[in-house]
């Protein structure tokens, strides 16, 4: 059987680390409903005050990370891609982006042209949330209503508690962890509070207490982003034998003035030199691909910051990638998505 397709879908990235191409893929990143979820005329008022000088500095950090290739986001996804393909002999294997190029159109087609019937969409995130794997899955439905097209659709639910994906975290670390370290610090890409608290089924379980992640009922568990990363971050630690007090979590990537879910990982970096901690491994297991937010948010702003408040060393630890732990476990993470 070779008409059962995988679609792998992505963030995205601009075109090139110029103000322009930054300008519009943050235009169109931001003006989702899903990302910045505010009624359309307060939302194209608020991008618009972003858009006045955030292409400026994200268009200087792009290009502090750009590759011969391209995105370091969008080269990893295509070697995840190829990689994936070893592993899944079912039909092909696709790669689209939620935004800018690659979209998830032109893949629906060239795979409905290959003559495929089946599709499982993986969004390319191992933890919940709207503003990632539920726009990735709506967008797919609305181009597949749009085109008429008469693919079934599957989707994998986010994996952050599966064994394969945490197993594969720790085969794709395990090298990093060896070397000396005083701590590791897992660090999210965060989220604002209100998401949260839109996402929980219960209406009033998050972000009801400091510990309420930590005990949320399953029905809560299922769309929590911060009690799924904190699952995420307790399953690595436990395959890695990591005792308590050496490891901690954190959530970056703040952007505006609300609420982001804590601890801040800026505070975090702080807080651990002040601590006394000299030699300090970074990972984030939000990310399954290296991107600006980790090469240069934290692999390089993030380095400057530790050391100058005292630390000695900040090492990243790199993403999933294309690890063959990782193409090998994603395949088998598609043939039981639900
Ligand atoms: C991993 C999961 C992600 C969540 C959750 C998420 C939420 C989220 N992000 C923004 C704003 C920005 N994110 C940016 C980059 C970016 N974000 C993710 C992933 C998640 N975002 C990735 C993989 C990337 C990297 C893209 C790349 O090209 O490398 C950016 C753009 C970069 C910048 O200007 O700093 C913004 C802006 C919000 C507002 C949000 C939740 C509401
Ligand atoms: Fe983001
Ligand atoms: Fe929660």
């Amino acid at each position: 059987m070779t008409d059962h397709a995988l679609l792998l879908v992505n963030l995205g990235s601009p075109d090139s680390p110029e103000v322009a191409d930054v300008r519009r893929y943050l235009d169109q990143f931001l003006m989702d409903p899903y990302v910045i979820d505010l009624p359309w005329p307060l939302r194209r008022l608020l991008v618009s005050l972003i858009l006045r000088k955030r292409p400026e500095q994200s268009a200087h950090a792009y290009a502090s990370i750009w590759w011969p290739e391209g995105s370091p986001l969008i080269a990893l996804s295509r070697r995840l891609r190829e990689a994936v393909q070893a592993y899944w002999h079912e039909g092909p294997v696709e790669l689209a982006m939620r935004y800018g190029n690659l979209s998830i159109e032109a893949a629906l087609n060239r795979l409905a042209e290959k003559g495929v019937r089946r599709v499982t969409l993986a969004p390319l995130y191992p933890q919940f949330a709207d503003s990632t794997v539920t726009t990735v899955v709506e967008e797919t439905r609305r181009v597949l209503r749009a085109s008429g097209l008469t693919l079934e659709l599957r989707v994998l639910e986010p994996f952050f508690a599966r064994p394969e994906y945490l197993d594969a975290l720790a085969r794709s670390a395990e090298p990093h962890l060896q070397q000396k370290f005083d701590h590791l610090l897992l660090s999210f890409h965060g989220l604002p509070e209100r998401h949260l608290r839109k996402a929980d089924p219960s209406g009033r379980h998050c972000l009801s207490s400091v510990d309420c992640c930590r005990e949320a009922p399953a029905e809560v568990l299922a769309r929590c982003y911060r009690a799924q990363c904190l699952r995420s971050a307790e399953g690595f630690a436990r395959r890695m034998g990591l005792d308590e007090g050496r490891w901690s979590v954190s959530f970056q990537s703040r952007l505006g003035r609300a609420r982001w879910i804590l601890p801040y990982t800026e505070k975090q970096l702080d807080a651990l030199a002040a601590r006394g901690v000299k030699r300090l491994l970074v990972m984030c297991p939000a990310f399954v691909t290296d991107c600006i937010e980790t090469l240069e948010e934290i692999g390089q702003r993030g380095r400057e910051q530790f050391q100058a408040a005292g630390g000695e060393e900040l090492i990243l630890v790199p993403c999933l990638n294309d690890h063959p732990a990782w193409a090998s476990a994603l395949a088998q993470l598609c043939r039981t998505p639900g």
